[in-house]
């Protein structure tokens, strides 16, 4: 069913042409918040955040009062790898300064900046960006589900194991959909119920539809999400219906979740680009994610399925759905079909986004998307992220040994170049 020998045409792919439909998009229909698309001068102009949703209180509040039993910041000062203790326990600001430091030291052999210049230029870059992000890790569902050959239940729930030790907080545990569409996860409920009283951390699982969310609540989930796409082709491919009735189902979802207390993610897929019908409009992204919102989502995950969006396109998608969509509820989830993941996932944290999905080993593709490839590895997120000083609380020795358990079990090396470098990826000879 995978396609992920079948790239996608040159003349399929997205481009900068997409920012002249956000600017007729930004002056019309679908702004009933205009006043939040000012995200240009924030992220541009890389102001320091005050009441914005990028300051970790905004995140702390957000959190507790959604998630009261939401895991408790860890203390690495007490312990993990040499990167997170250079990196993570330095903190945001002590990190900033150290790099314009070293910028300086290295000023005596750059004689056209001033110490000024230096720190005026990193704060214009480095400022917009929250201090901390959460990590969805959605490597056991988003990645195993498009294995060719099934995952044993008892690795799934191993993995799963390896991922609650790393600090992460949301692990996205596998789907209640149909087993004849994705015989890859029609083990759910065994996962689930395996992992349900793991301490302290969510684990959302895909639903889409009543009969998905009664399993999965039969099951012991305490999250579900749902899945609706900004493609009318990729939504009948994906879940054979229309975007209005993925949205109407993912009603009756979200009204029986809230009789029972669940929260409910809402994902939107194809933001950038739909492996058939190419270019996707960032006002279609826009109106399926406020959908998503008004009826309940807690958060909205943003997808670039196959993974061919860059900057040029993402920044126009982003802006339409900030929009009608606070940030502070907004994730970003891209695949690195193009090796475009990190570039796409810098420049929605400057524009304030603070949620990144990722997956381990870049473990992932989509069974009904042509084309796709994983999704960015959680790995090298957190890498970028120690590097420019964000908090994750995640350990990433721990983590780079959770992606080494399951390339051994796949028998690959590991998708993540951070795994790679760092000589930790899965060695097939051991
Ligand atoms: C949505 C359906 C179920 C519609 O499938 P359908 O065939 O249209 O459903 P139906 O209502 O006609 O029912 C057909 C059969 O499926 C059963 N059925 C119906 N619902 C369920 C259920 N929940 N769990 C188990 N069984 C179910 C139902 O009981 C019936 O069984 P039968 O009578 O033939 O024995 C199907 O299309 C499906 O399961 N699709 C799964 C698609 C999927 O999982 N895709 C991958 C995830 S999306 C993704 O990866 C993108 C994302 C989220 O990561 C973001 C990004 O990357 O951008």
């Amino acid at each position: 069913m995978s396609s992920l020998e079948e790239p996608l045409g040159l003349d399929k792919l997205p481009s900068m042409s997409t920012i002249d439909r956000i600017q007729r998009f930004s002056s019309g229909a679908c702004c009933s918040r205009v006043d939040n698309l000012g995200m240009g001068n924030h992220w541009l102009e890389g102001r320091s955040c005050s009441t914005s949703n990028t300051c970790i209180e905004d995140y702390q509040e957000y959190t507790e009062e959604t998630f009261p039993w939401k895991r408790q910041t860890r203390d690495f000062s007490k312990g993990g790898d040499y990167f997170n203790q250079n990196t993570v326990t330095r903190g945001r600001n002590s990190m900033k300064s150290r790099m314009i430091d070293d910028s300086i030291t290295d000023c005596q052999y750059s004689p056209m900046y001033n110490n000024k210049d230096i720190q005026d230029l990193t704060s214009k870059f480095l400022n917009g960006i929250p201090k901390f992000v959460k990590i969805v890790e959605v490597g056991p569902r988003d990645g195993l589900q498009n294995e060719k050959n099934i995952v044993p239940t008892d690795v799934k729930i191993e993995l799963i194991h390896r991922l609650a030790s790393c600090g992460l907080s949301v692990i996205e545990a596998t789907s209640f959909v149909s087993p004849k569409w994705v015989p890859q996860l029609g083990d759910a409920k065994d996962v689930m119920q395996a992992v349900r009283n793991l301490g302290g951390i969510r684990f959302p699982v895909l639903t889409p539809n009543l009969k998905g969310f009664e399993a999965a609540i039969a099951a012991g989930a305490r999250e579900v999400a749902v899945f609706a796409s900004a493609s009318e082709s990729f939504s009948k491919s994906n879940i054979n219906c229309s975007v209005e009735e993925s949205l109407a189902r993912y009603g009756a979802v979200t009204r029986a979740a809230k009789e029972l207390s669940i929260p409910v993610r809402g994902y939107v897929s194809c933001v950038v680009g739909c492996p058939e019908e190419g270019p996707i409009s960032p006002s279609k992204v826009a109106y399926v994610a406020k959908e998503l919102y008004n009826m309940g989502c807690f958060e909205i995950s943003l997808g670039d399925t196959i993974g061919v969006g860059t900057p040029g396109t993402v920044v126009p998608m982003l802006a339409a759905v900030m929009a009608v969509v606070p940030k502070v509820k907004l994730a970003v989830h891209f695949h690195d079909t193009y090796g475009q993941s990190l570039v796409n996932i810098l420049v929605s944290l400057q524009m304030g986004i603070s949620i990144v999905d990722s997956s381990v080993a870049g473990l992932g593709g989509c069974p009904y998307a042509k084309g796709a490839s994983g999704n960015v590895a959680t790995e090298d997120v957190v890498y970028m992220l120690n590097g420019l000083g964000v908090k994750t609380n995640i350990d990433l020795g721990k983590l780079m040994l959770a992606g080494d358990f399951i390339s051994n079990h796949l028998g690959r090396p590991s998708g993540s170049k951070t795994a790679i470098a760092l000589g930790r990826a899965s060695c097939l000879k051991q």
